[in-house]
């Protein structure tokens, strides 16, 4: 199958600090595909030059065969690690912006996921909740019909009730034709909607499989496996 990301030799560097060290990462479709890493190990930074943020790297990064920029941008949903409203905006023009700005923005299916989210279109986003706020978030990007779907820690605000609606609606909002990348930390929650996972390690990728794999030649779970990797010395 053809790859919908490609990564070939990717250094970054802040400064004279290496950051990413030789990463070759090659992702399809239909793969969901859990970035975990301790903090500091590069998941965002390897994020954020998917998603054009950062551009000041040297390497191949690819997404649909082309170079990150506009066209990448356009079949690229981001969900960032911090919430990026403005204090103003009430959650209909959230929804109006998104109609704005992305030609592959699902209204109707927004609306759905809101309500199962019991998220009301009249109401301030400051005065959310960071759970609601994440939530609110997740349906935006979620509605998405883009190709790649990045997701930086979708649940770290959230209770371990509404962890579990979280997952479910983006299992239920997915199709086969796209890929979903997710940094999390929260492994034990989150691991039963991997098909792959990827291990960053201090800027370099340490393992790269499918988890059936996995939980066959090792019997372990994914957080399991994770603690041992990276286990303090
Ligand atoms: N703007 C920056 N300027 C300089 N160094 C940075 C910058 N952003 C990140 N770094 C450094 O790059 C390294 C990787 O950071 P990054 O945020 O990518 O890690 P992460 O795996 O996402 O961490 P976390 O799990 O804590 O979010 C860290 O050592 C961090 O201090």
């Amino acid at each position: 199958m053809e790859n919908l990301v490609e990564i070939c030799g990717l250094n970054k560097a802040y400064g004279n600090k290496p950051t990413l060290h030789d990463i070759d990462i090659f992702l399809q479709p239909g793969q969901i595909v859990g970035l975990l890493g301790p903090n500091g190990s590069g998941k965002t930074t390897l994020i954020k030059i998917l998603t054009g943020l950062l551009k000041d790297y040297s390497g191949v990064v690819k997404i649909n065969g082309k170079a990150i920029g506009t066209e990448t941008k356009a079949i690229v949903s981001y969900l960032p690690d911090e919430p990026y409203f403005s204090d103003w905006m009430k959650v209909k023009d959230a929804l109006s912006i998104f109609m704005d700005m992305y030609a592959d923005f699902d209204y109707a299916k927004c609306l759905e996921i809101m309500k199962k989210f019991q998220i009301e279109e009249n109401v301030r986003i400051k005065t959310m909740s960071k759970g609601t706020k994440e939530k609110f978030q997740l349906a935006l990007v979620m509605s998405r019909k883009a190709k790649l779907i990045i997701l930086d820690e979708p649940i770290g605000g959230v209770d371990p009730a509404a962890r579990e609606v979280i997952l479910d609606t983006i299992l239920e909002n997915y199709s086969p034709e796209q890929t979903i990348l997710i940094a999390t930390h929260l492994i034990a929650d989150i691991e039963r909607i991997f098909s792959n996972v990827i291990f960053i390690k201090k800027g370099k990728i340490v393992l790269n499989k499918e988890v059936e794999e996995i939980r066959q030649e090792s019997n372990k779970s994914i957080d399991e496996l994770f603690r041992e990797e990276f286990r303090y010395e």
